[in-house]
């Protein structure tokens, strides 16, 4: 298994969010979680990135654990990451971004990149405070891909962007999904989220409450509707 998470706690200050997940991801899937605001989304992501540190609980990578890793172990291990809000720094070119993550060599190249996301190119030499959003959001993607990871985990790439970029930000990762490339991704934007991923996920109370195919969520509105509050 790629990526397994096992009763995973976590939360802050003495405040539980993480009440045990579990949640499993095998090479070449790409799976979506979905919940309402506050159910632990986020938490749930920074944890895996290695943003939040789980007080208990395992995230296994290939079958080893790196909770409570730095990001820089995930990278190691295969896992690209694109938290929310992008983390894009102001003072850096679009190239700079990209040239100090390239780690790994593999498929991808800031060349192989640029090739992807051709505004990149256009960009290359703009620093992160003069790109729009979708560019920073792209970035963010680029950034992680020249790490040539086996899983990026995305934590809601629309995040603030126009319905014309999100659907940008879909073809891009719809692509990379057609590599074989395994993504684990929140989203708030259900369109987006079914175009990605081939297995939904949906949390309530910091706990995953709901496992299917994106057929077969997709098809069952009522149940949507109950775990979303939408459909
Ligand atoms: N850095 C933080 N410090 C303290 N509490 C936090 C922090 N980040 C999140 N929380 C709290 O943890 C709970 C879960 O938040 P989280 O962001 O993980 O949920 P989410 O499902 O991603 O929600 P949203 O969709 O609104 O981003 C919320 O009650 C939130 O207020």
């Amino acid at each position: 298994m790629l990526l397994e998470v096992k009763d995973l706690v976590a939360g802050y200050d003495g405040s539980r969010v993480l009440n045990g997940v579990n949640l499993s991801l095998d090479t070449g899937e790409s799976v979506a979680v979905l919940g309402r605001n506050g159910v632990g989304k986020t938490t749930l992501m920074e944890s895996i990135m290695g943003l939040v540190r789980p007080s208990s609980g395992q995230v296994l990578i290939n079958g080893i654990d790196l909770a409570r890793k730095p990001p820089s172990a995930l990278a190691k291990a295969g896992v690209g990451i694109v938290p929310q809000g992008r983390r894009v720094f102001a003072s850096l070119t679009v190239e700079e971004h990209l040239l100090i993550s390239a780690r790994k060599r593999g498929e991808w190249t800031v060349k192989s990149v640029m090739e992807l996301m051709p505004r990149l190119g256009e960009r290359r030499t703009n620093l992160g405070s003069q790109l729009s959003g979708g560019e920073q959001q792209m970035l963010a993607i680029g950034r992680a891909l020249v790490g040539n990871p086996k899983l990026l985990v995305l934590d809601e790439p629309s995040d603030g962007l126009a319905p014309a970029v999100v659907g940008q930000v879909g073809d891009v990762l719809t692509r990379l999904r057609s590599t074989g490339l395994a993504v684990l991704i929140v989203e708030q934007d259900l369109r987006l989220a079914f175009d990605v991923a081939e297995r939904v996920l949906v949390m309530q109370k910091g706990e995953i409450v709901h496992s299917s195919s994106t057929a077969e969520f997709r098809a069952d509105g009522k149940r949507a509707h109950a775990l979303l509050g939408v459909g």
